[in-house]
């Protein structure tokens, strides 16, 4: 395949299941994101985003088709060759945190950090750097236990961020916060935009997806709208089906 997008994806297809509890998740999708672009994926409830997103991360493998990130193509890749991409140039950030309880929040940090192959000591100033970033410098020797949910996100955000990733995967970032602690994340998820973090998000709400550069709305496994967004117009809006939801942002 050749392109110059940072992550692309041909026909990529992900059954589960077999006999007669087969599941199509993602079906034949094609997918291109520049270096630098903030997207969105919406969609129903059991229409195939996490699914794709795992793909796309290299956590799980396509039935079929083909996924590159930069130069590396991933489908087809060893478990051990998966890990150490994961490790090294994607960071994830989930619904639930996944932070470890027994870690302060600096030490979940530094970490992913130690994993990716960073030397301690500078392991240790990314983390801080990273909290201090996320606006958590001086929450960085508590427990994830002694911090709210909002701040938990911040620092699993922190933590997505500490390999230095080529590419960010957020999965229902906002889905176990309050509305406060939402705005904290989308205030950060804005931030990564601007500072040209390629980021890949899944998401139910309307107020994440309104900070992306692209919306892609999914159904049934595929695509049904990919909306670009600039400033506040819509363009170059392909509907499979229907018309669309257009999103706008005043920047
Ligand atoms: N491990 C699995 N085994 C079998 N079927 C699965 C598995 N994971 C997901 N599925 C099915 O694949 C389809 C897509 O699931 P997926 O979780 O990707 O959807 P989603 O759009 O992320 O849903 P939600 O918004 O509820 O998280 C669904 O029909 C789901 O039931």
């Amino acid at each position: 395949m050749t392109g110059s997008a940072l992550l692309r994806a041909r026909g990529v297809t992900r059954w589960y299941g077999r006999g007669s509890a087969l599941v199509r998740a993602v079906d034949e999708v094609d997918l291109e994101v520049p270096a630098g672009q903030t997207l969105a994926i919406m969609g129903p409830s059991g229409c195939g985003k996490s699914t794709l997103l795992h793909l796309l991360g290299g956590l799980q493998r396509p039935t079929d088709g083909e996924i590159w990130l930069a130069e590396h193509r991933i489908d087809g890749m060893s478990e051990r060759g998966l890990a150490r991409l994961r490790r090294h140039h994607v960071g994830f950030v989930f619904q639930s945190f996944h932070l470890m309880d027994e870690l302060t929040a600096v030490e979940n940090v530094e970490l992913a950090a130690l994993l990716a192959g960073q030397s301690p000591r500078r392991a240790r100033q990314r983390a801080l750097d990273l909290l201090d970033r996320v606006g958590l410098a001086d929450r960085a020797k508590h427990l994830p236990s002694a911090l709210s949910g909002g701040q938990r996100q911040r620092v699993a955000i922190a933590r997505a961020l500490s390999n230095e990733p080529l590419l960010v995967l957020a999965d229902e970032p906002t889905g176990n916060l309050d509305s406060a602690a939402t705005l904290e994340v989308l205030r950060l998820f804005e931030e990564l935009r601007r500072s040209g973090q390629t980021l890949v998000v899944v998401t139910h709400d309307p107020r994440i997806a309104a900070v992306a550069d692209r919306i892609i709305s999914m159904r049934d496994g595929a695509f049904a709208d990919d909306n670009r967004l600039v400033g506040t117009t819509t363009i170059g809006t392909t509907t499979a089906a229907g018309t669309g939801t257009v999103y706008g942002r005043v920047r």
